[in-house]
């Protein structure tokens, strides 16, 4: 199966480019969303994030701290390293599970992680796409989105490779900003990543 990544900074608007391509009929693997389901599923991983964060990374109910776990790995350099090393092999665990059990009918799916370059797991897809936008539009969207400070986003933009690095890692890009349609761009994309499964399968 042709796999295609996605990533894109904080506020980049990758998760919202990636609705469009589901309703292409496209799968998708959202990596961030299963770091944080398997956060508070996976015993292992589980009692890992205790001993190393405290018990105060879960409520009572079993739900994931956020707000406690991201005043320490985004202050903290060496405490975000040790938070991806417990979080992200289990995360690539989860996707090749779930790309076992993508329909064979599908051209191809598509990972999204806003690590993609970061973890590495960009060797792990047949090729990437970046979605970009201007610095001011990420900061905007992300403080109306999750009611939090703009130093806060930007604290966190500080953990990510910058714009200028991904775009020399990066196939193919989506920008997001005011003047472009990210539908017009989602469709051109599809039809090439179409033609290519076509031609692989064809190989076959
Ligand atoms: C620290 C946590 C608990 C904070 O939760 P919170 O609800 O505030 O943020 P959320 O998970 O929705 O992430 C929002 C955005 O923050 C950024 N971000 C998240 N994790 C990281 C990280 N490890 N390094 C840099 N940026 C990150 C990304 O841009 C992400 O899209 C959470 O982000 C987490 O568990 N991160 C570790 C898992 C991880 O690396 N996830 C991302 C890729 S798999
Ligand atoms: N083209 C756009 N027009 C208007 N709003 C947008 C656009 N793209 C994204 N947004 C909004 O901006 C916010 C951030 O978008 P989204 O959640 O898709 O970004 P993301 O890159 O996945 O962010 P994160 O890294 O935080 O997960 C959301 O509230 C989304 O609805």
């Amino acid at each position: 199966m042709y796999k295609v990544g996605i990533t894109g900074g904080i506020g980049s608007g990758k998760t919202t480019v990636c609705k469009v391509f589901e309703v292409l009929g496209i799968p998708v693997f959202y990596a961030d969303a299963v770091a944080k389901e398997i956060m508070v599923t996976d015993k292992i991983l589980i009692e890992g994030i205790k001993t190393t964060f405290g018990n105060l990374s879960y409520f009572e109910d079993g739900r994931l701290n956020n707000k406690h776990i991201a005043s320490i790995v985004f202050n903290n350099e060496s405490e975000l390293i040790k938070l991806n090393a417990l979080v992200h092999p289990a995360v690539f665990r989860a996707f090749d599970v779930w790309e076992a059990q993508v329909s064979p009918e599908v051209p191809y799916t598509l990972k999204e992680a806003a690590l993609l370059f970061e973890s590495e797991s960009y060797k792990m897809v047949d090729t990437t796409i970046l979605v970009t936008a201007p610095l001011q539009i990420k900061l905007d969207r992300v403080t109306a989105r999750d009611g939090v400070a703009t130093d806060q986003v930007k604290a966190r933009m500080d953990k990510q490779l910058s714009d200028d690095e991904k775009i020399k890692m990066a196939n193919h890009f989506i920008i997001n900003d005011e003047a472009h349609s990210i539908i017009q761009q989602v469709l051109a994309l599809h039809k090439q990543f179409l033609e290519i499964a076509a031609n692989s399968h064809s190989k076959e």
